[in-house]
């Protein structure tokens, strides 16, 4: 039977002891200190402990800030023991040392096992680490990644009797178990619905031996070389040392009251695209912290700065709201320490004069720190003499005002003898010694000219040099590789220990220019973000070359450009501050590239428009003659490309490198009027902006991936999809996601609560249907031909077609495909595949215009009733983006005409407004009924430029 636990006993015991009493009763056996370890913490006068309990799945538990360090262990235990009280009535007695009382004690039948189970898993081990939780950090060991958007994929029906039924499909997991979907049981909510979906995932992944042995491998393994696992790199912190910026609050949707007086730190436990939840690595003792069992909302508008992935380190102040406790001024951890103990492959060492200055490490686990001055052989040796690699980021303020060179501190004693030292100590030790980083600086090579020798007034640039000669010299000798990373004046958080006067008064508190632009040697001009610097150097370390020397400095320019088959549309945009305050330096287009007809390139700054007419005989000058009227060309810090199929290799975007490259031209037989375009722009934009200019791939495909296979499916034999990845892609995908994320913000209704269904019609033109945020169903298909009538295409046919064209009318696969692609659509039908033709002709009522008008918008309407269905007529909005989409209000008409009983009707007076013509959210329905109708103008360069500058900063920290 149960074992008398009370509430009353839990007052009266000791917490440590009663959890020790527990965890034998859990584990079925006598526990030892292996199983149960404090770490303590101090915080200034304040002690915090973490108890870990190895016995149960490691889980730990931090208690309250205390007095004294017996206090603060008794407090974490306090926490453990309240998170466990729900299975303590049911556990059985402690067990006994004695063999012979062992036997008597008694077993639970299997029934009652499986009922505690049941009963466990019902109310969670802990509430903060969920079987979705845990399912997410296996599939990211298993898959030695960040799980990217859509690769997770939950679903859930709901029951007309009451209960949700959710399946969990894994795209990251290998080979076909990626293809396999989970179902959980039928329970009482979605979230509960969803656990349990992962919690079967979970339980049938982890019993595979493969997963298991996979899972187990080091990142890297197999691939390469040695087994290597534990690398450990060793850091040098000094004063020029990294964070990221604290930022504004932003605003709150509900009035909000702050609970902490300081940040507290974090760990993101699932991300979605506008929001989160977070756990607090100590537990907050509020009222409120029970209203969503543990978790800690966050708005992606509270994230002020960083990239938020499931498993960051975050670092929030918590708020709370009527809803019960939020997170906001939300920052992803110290940029380094963070991303390298997250990667799981090393252990870091940092070593700073003073750990009392590094608080913030105390959330990042993985790292060490250790307390050292560069100068003292002796010190050093522990924390690098068994580092696979260095970065070492010390350095003493240029000049010894206000008795900054205090000590010995000064240029020739830190920036010289210091890191000769290190290097010295580290490179002596026995070992694999691969990298030492050095942060050097702007000028070193060319401190005899101005300005440099005014910042060498104190002799800096001298120390620094010889810092610099001493690594390379030990290199030489001992065969380890060196990069040099100097920098222009830093700028940008941490403000601690910085005293520069733009630091000093944080003047630069609002600038976050995220890129940076490396360039070979000493001949750059500019200033660098600390944060940007941080992600260099980490990148150094991974690269294969032997010897790099480069200079970084911030750069805000990132160009997006969107090749078409006859137009090229580009945008620059400066990228400095947050994306919402992103503008571009210049956009336009280019029209008419390879046609008869007029070519021009129509481009908009801020003083207004201008039109050049050209000769574009081709793609390749009309990429040349665009990057001629680009201002600022050679600060252009990366490339966002629009590339319009990327087959099932991409799920999200990519950095482009020759193996992505290969993969699009791969998938351009499947967009013919696309992919090569593309993959030109990608060639040419090497050429013209240097190797070193980071290019990225964003894919129309990708947002599409979230697809069901009942959508993505087509009935023919399962091996063409197996062998030849023969199904349904989708297309548009950059703007559906630009366009579900604007129509959450204009309808006030969370992106994972909305259902949309959006019809993009330019030249090319697609539909989506759009549940939870995520599409499921769309228009086009494995390529861009199928579904609506479009300018030159012709949509949907019967397949057979082309067969009969080409058995009975002598048509060869090639003309086929140009017929379709080329010569069909609005212009087959009626001899333009410009819309403002066909509506000039039906306003006209021509006979080939009226047809070419009608069977496109019939197209569209069976589409739309098909959606509705899809949707199960939930939907919250029709959205019109895309050339017709914003400036055509027939389209609009014709599209929702008779619809008022399916909830769909438009406000003619408002649709017909300002010509029809919108290039603002505008909506368009009468407000009778729960659908509503908008028009949201697409901005797929601006969705291009986040998703580049995303992939920039990240890759520059992981590859
Ligand atoms: N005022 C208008 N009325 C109707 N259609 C228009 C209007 N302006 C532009 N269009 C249509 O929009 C198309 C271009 O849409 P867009 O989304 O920019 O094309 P793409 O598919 O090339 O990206 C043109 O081919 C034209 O048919
Ligand atoms: C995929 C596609 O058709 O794109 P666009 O509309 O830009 O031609
Ligand atoms: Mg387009």
């Amino acid at each position: 039977m149960a074992a008398p636990t009370s509430m009353q006993a839990a007052a009266t015991t000791d917490p440590k002891t009663e959890l020790n009493h527990f965890c034998q009763r859990y584990c079925q056996r006598p526990v030892t200190k292996a199983d149960i370890s404090y770490t303590t913490n101090k915080f200034g006068n304040q002690y915090q402990s973490i108890v870990k309990l190895d016995c149960i799945q490691g889980q730990e538990y931090a208690g309250h800030l205390c007095l004294n360090q017996k206090e603060a262990e008794k407090s974490a235990a306090e926490q453990a023991v309240m998170a466990f009280r729900p299975q303590m009535a049911s556990l059985p007695p402690p067990a006994s040392k004695d063999p012979k009382k062992k036997k008597e004690r008694p077993r639970l039948t299997p029934a009652e096992l499986a009922a505690k189970k049941a009963k466990q898993a019902e109310e969670g081990d802990n509430p903060a680490v969920t079987p979705k939780t845990k399912l997410n950090a296996l599939v990211m060991k298993i898959a030695k990644r960040y799980l990217q958007k859509g690769e997770t994929i939950y679903e859930t029906k709901t029951y007309a009797g009451g209960g949700h039924q959710a399946t969990v499909q894994l795209k990251a997991l290998p080979g076909d178990w990626g293809n396999r979907v989970w179902a959980g049981h039928v329970s009482s909510t979605k979230q509960k619905a969803e656990q349990s979906a992962a919690e079967i995932a979970l339980k049938q992944i982890s019993e595979d031996p493969d997963m298991v042995a996979e899972a187990a491998k080091p990142k890297g393994a197999g691939k390469g070389k040695g087994k290597g696992k534990g690398k450990g790199f060793g850091f040098m912190w000094g004063p020029w040392d990294w964070q990221m910026m604290w930022g504004a609050p932003s605003g709150p949707n509900l009035p909000r009251e702050r609970i902490t007086e300081e940040p507290v730190n974090g760990e993101v436990l699932e991300w979605k695209d506008s929001f989160g939840w977070l756990k607090t690595n100590a537990s907050i003792d509020h009222p409120s912290a029970k209203q969503r069992e543990g978790k800690i909302y966050a708005s992606k508008k509270d994230v002020t700065s960083g990239t938020i992935e499931t498993g960051s380190k975050v670092c929030f102040y918590v708020y709370k709201d009527a809803q019960g406790l939020g997170a906001e001024e939300v920052q992803v951890g110290r940029l380094v320490a963070q991303r390298l103990c997250s990667m799981n492959m090393f252990q870091v060492h940092g070593v700073l004069r003073d750990k009392e200055k590094a608080k913030w490490a105390q959330g990042v686990s993985g790292l060490k720190l250790f307390e050292a001055d560069s100068r003292d052989a002796l010190a050093l040796q522990e924390p690098l003499s068994n580092a696979n690699a260095v970065v070492c980021t010390t350095g003493v303020p240029a000049f010894g005002i206000a008795g900054q060179w205090e000590k010995g501190n000064h240029p020739e004693s830190v920036d010289h003898f210091g890191v000769k030292n290190a290097a010295h100590v580290w490179s002596s030790a026995s070992g694999q010694k691969r990298r030492f980083v050095l942060m050097s600086s702007i000028g070193v090579t060319r401190r005899d000219g101005f300005p440099y020798s005014i910042l060498n007034g104190g002799g800096v640039l001298d120390a620094k040099a010889k810092g610099e000669a001493a690594v390379r010299e030990l290199a030489k000798e001992r065969g380890f590789a060196v990069t040099v990373v100097r920098p222009g004046q830093l700028f940008g958080g941490p403000y601690e220990n910085n005293r520069y006067l733009g630091t000093l008064f944080q003047l630069d508190k609002d600038s976050s220019v995220g890129a940076v632009k490396l360039e070979a040697g000493d001949t750059a001009v500019g200033d660098t973000l600390r944060s940007s610097l941080a992600g260099v150097l980490v990148r150094s370390l991974f690269s294969t070359q032997a010897d790099m020397e480069f200079a970084a400095r911030c750069s805000d320019l990132l160009l997006v450009l969107n090749a078409g088959s006859s137009s090229l549309k580009y945008a620059l945009f400066s990228i400095t501050g947050s994306p919402g305050r992103w503008s571009r330096v210049v956009h336009g287009l280019a029209e008419g590239i390879a046609t008869k007809t007029e070519c021009r390139i129509k481009e908009e700054t801020h003083e207004g428009k201008k039109v050049h007419k050209v000769d574009l005989p081709d793609h390749r000058t009309a990429l040349s003659r665009v990057a001629d009227l680009l201002p600022g060309k050679d600060n252009i810090s990366s490339v966002g490309h629009r590339v319009v199929h990327g087959g099932e290799a991409f799920k999200s975007s990519a950095l482009i490198d020759e193996r992505v490259l290969q993969a699009v031209r791969d998938s351009s037989a499947l967009a013919p009027l696309h992919n090569p375009w593309n993959i030109l722009g990608i060639e040419v934009s090497a050429e013209l902006f240097g190797k070193n200019c980071p290019q990225v791939a964003v894919f129309d495909t990708a947002y599409h991936q979230t697809m069901p296979p009942r959508a993505y499916m087509y009935a023919l034999p399962y091996d063409l999809y197996r062998k030849h990845h023969v199904r349904k892609y989708g297309f548009h995908g950059t703007s559906y996601l630009y366009v579900a994320e604007e129509t959450s913000r204009v309808l006030k209704k969370p992106l994972d609560k909305l259902n949309i269904i959006a019809c993009h019609v330019g030249n090319g033109a697609s539909m989506c249907a759009i549940k939870e945020g995520r599409c499921i169903d769309t228009t086009m298909g494995m390529t861009p031909l199928e579904g609506l009538v479009m300018g030159t295409r012709c949509g949907d046919i019967d397949p057979a077609l082309p067969i009969y064209l080409m058995e009975n009318l002598g048509y060869t696969a090639k003309e086929v495909n140009n017929l379709m692609n080329k010569e069909s659509g609005l212009l087959g039908l009626c001899g333009s595949f410009d819309d403002r033709d066909v509506e000039r002709e039906y306003f006209e009522q021509k006979p080939r215009g009226t047809l070419a008008k009608e069977v496109q918008i019939y197209r569209m309407r069976k589409y739309l009733g098909a959606f509705l269905v899809a949707l199960e007529g939930q939907v919250d909005a029709l959205v019109f983006t895309g050339g017709l989409g914003e400036k055509s209000h027939l389209l609009r008409t014709l599209v929702c005409q008779g619809l008022d009983r399916l909830g769909l009707e438009i406000n003619e007076e408002v649709n017909q407004a300002k010509g029809g013509r919108f290039s603002d959210n505008t909506r368009l329905d009468t407000q009778r009924h729960a659908t509503q109708v908008w028009v949201i103008p697409t901005d797929e360069e601006l969705c291009i430029a986040q998703q580049t500058h995303m992939i920039v900063t990240h890759d520059m920290l992981t590859q």
